[in-house]
């Protein structure tokens, strides 16, 4: 079922016996759509050929525009049709219609709480007039008369920016110098995570805060004896404090290499400097979780150790200015930051609605091969747990998100992604943070390895669809992923 945060509607042109200038409209949600999609399949398949038949005489579209984005966000590939549904062929035919032209928009109307936005349903004159018996809002009869493609396109960049604006954290920009373009209106900024059908975090009564620890231990720093702090009870263990100055702990120690349990009791690594340098700056990532694959622990909400500690930071949100910019370079919109960032610097979250992995596959299966960019499996405590890959869960970041969604691909990136827990015993249920992992110039585009690989783990050869690579780094391996 499509998500009721946002209904869409879609503004129907109907075709009349006799040729008229003033044909009828009216609106509809998917839902009523759908009653009659063998109509509206037949009318997306003729329009499909006939830009095809037309393409020659037409200006070609680049793949650095906005279209593409929407075409894969055709709201067919997101319903849960029953038995009666159309066949594979007939949903990828929907998703695979050519991009329009650029005097057309491709008549996706977005509504929101202040009415319609935008209409065309189709190049060719303005609508010549809605009948308003049958348009919702005043607003949207207005906006369907007057709906010339830049004017359209100005409302569409003025309700995007208006939906920024409300984005909370430090404030998002847009800025555009290549076209007119503006990203897709169907995507609805969220500051969490929206669960779906058969999703379930941990109650919060198994999360668990640190009781130990207290506000004030010595540097004000929260939680600075990690070998008492309950929440970095499965951190890393800092080896390098366990010597021969306290025999009874290195033997401890030994006992457990050999025989493993709990490392309880084992001072642990700190993620984050607790007091900064000019180099090493407070709250960035120390050397040892940025070069790692290791999960990190923060304190939450039910700890002694108060809202001051050093070990909170990725929940209190994003508080660098971000800048979704269009690239021109053909891999659509990317993002930056506008102010330096630090090496370890924490930059935002990647938000999305969390699905099941068969709802994954699902989505998968009727979309384009692109929306594995927007799919993130939450499988970083499969093995460790034992979940199967059936049980774990996936983030879909492409409809619902942050602006983290516009970070491109590069094969030699400046920021990485880490998985980040407030309850460790919640293994299905955790944030994907991004940090920079060198200093980043204010204006450098954002970028990360979409394969993330460990070191010297094995890259499949890419397979004939792979999707080339554009990121012009000097060890490009040419293409996303296989
Ligand atoms: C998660 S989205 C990133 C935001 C995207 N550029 C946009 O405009 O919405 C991933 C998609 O961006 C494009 N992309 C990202 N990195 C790329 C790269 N290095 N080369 C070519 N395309 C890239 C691909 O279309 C990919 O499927």
């Amino acid at each position: 079922m499509i998500s009721p945060v946002q209904e869409e509607q879609f503004l129907v042109r109907w075709k009349t016996e006799t040729r008229t200038n003033t044909p009828p409209f009216s609106w509809h949600t998917i839902e009523e759509l759908v009653r009659c999609l063998d109509n509206v399949q037949a009318y997306l398949e003729a329009r499909a050929k006939s830009i095809r038949d037309n393409a020659n005489t037409r200006k070609r579209k680049s793949p650095d525009t906005a279209s593409d984005f929407e075409r894969r966000a055709s709201p067919f590939d997101r319903l849960q049709l029953d038995s009666r549904a159309p066949s594979a062929s007939r949903s990828s035919s929907v998703s695979s219609i050519p991009p329009t032209t650029d005097d057309t928009y491709n008549g996706v109307l977005d509504t929101n709480e202040h009415g319609f936005i935008f209409c065309r349903p189709f190049s060719g004159k303005d609508i010549a007039s809605v009948d308003v018996r049958t348009v919702p809002t005043p607003e949207m009869t207005i906006t369907a008369r007057s709906a010339k493609v830049d004017v359209a396109l100005r409302y569409i960049r003025a309700e995007y920016a208006r939906r920024l604006d409300k984005v909370p954290g430090a404030r998002i920009h847009l800025f555009n110098t290549v076209d007119a373009t503006t990203p897709s209106l169907r995507f609805k900024y969220i500051p969490e995570y929206v669960l779906t059908e058969g999703v379930y975090r941990a109650s919060s009564e198994t999360q668990e805060g640190c009781q130990q620890c207290s506000p004030h231990m010595g540097r004000d720093i929260g939680c600075e004896y990690t070998k008492k702090c309950d929440c970095l009870e499965y951190a890393a263990v800092d080896e390098s404090r366990i010597t021969g100055s306290d025999p009874q702990m290195l033997a401890q120690w030994n006992d457990y290499v050999v025989n493993g349990g709990s490392t309880i009791g084992f001072p642990k690594k700190f993620p984050y400097f607790a007091e900064g340098t000019k180099i090493q700056r407070t709250g960035c990532l120390v050397p040892f979780y940025l070069n790692s694959r290791r999960p990190i622990y923060e304190c939450n909400n039910k700890c002694n150790c108060g809202d001051h500690c050093r070990n909170k930071n990725v929940q209190f949100g994003r508080t660098v200015e971000a800048e979704i910019f269009k690239t021109g370079t053909g891999r659509g919109w990317g993002l930056r930051c506008k102010e330096d960032l630090h090496e370890g610097q924490f930059i935002d979250t990647y938000r999305g609605e969390i699905i099941t992995d068969e709802e994954a596959t699902r989505r998968e299966d009727s979309s384009s091969k692109a929306k594995a960019s927007y799919l993130y499996s939450l499988d970083k405590f499969a093995e460790s747990e034992g979940i199967a890959q059936e049980d774990l869960y996936v983030v879909d970041g492409e409809f619902m998100g942050g602006p983290t969604k516009f970070i491109n691909h590069c094969c030699e990136p400046n920021c990485r992604q880490y998985t980040v827990s407030y309850n460790k015993h919640d293994p299905r249920v955790y944030d994907i943070a991004f940090f920079a992992c060198q200093f980043i110039p204010a204006g450098e585009e954002l970028t990360f390895d979409y394969l993330d690989k460990d070191e010297g783990e094995v890259i499949d050869e890419p397979g004939e669809d792979a999707i080339p690579c554009l990121c012009g780094a000097a060890k490009c391996r040419k293409w996303l992923w296989t």
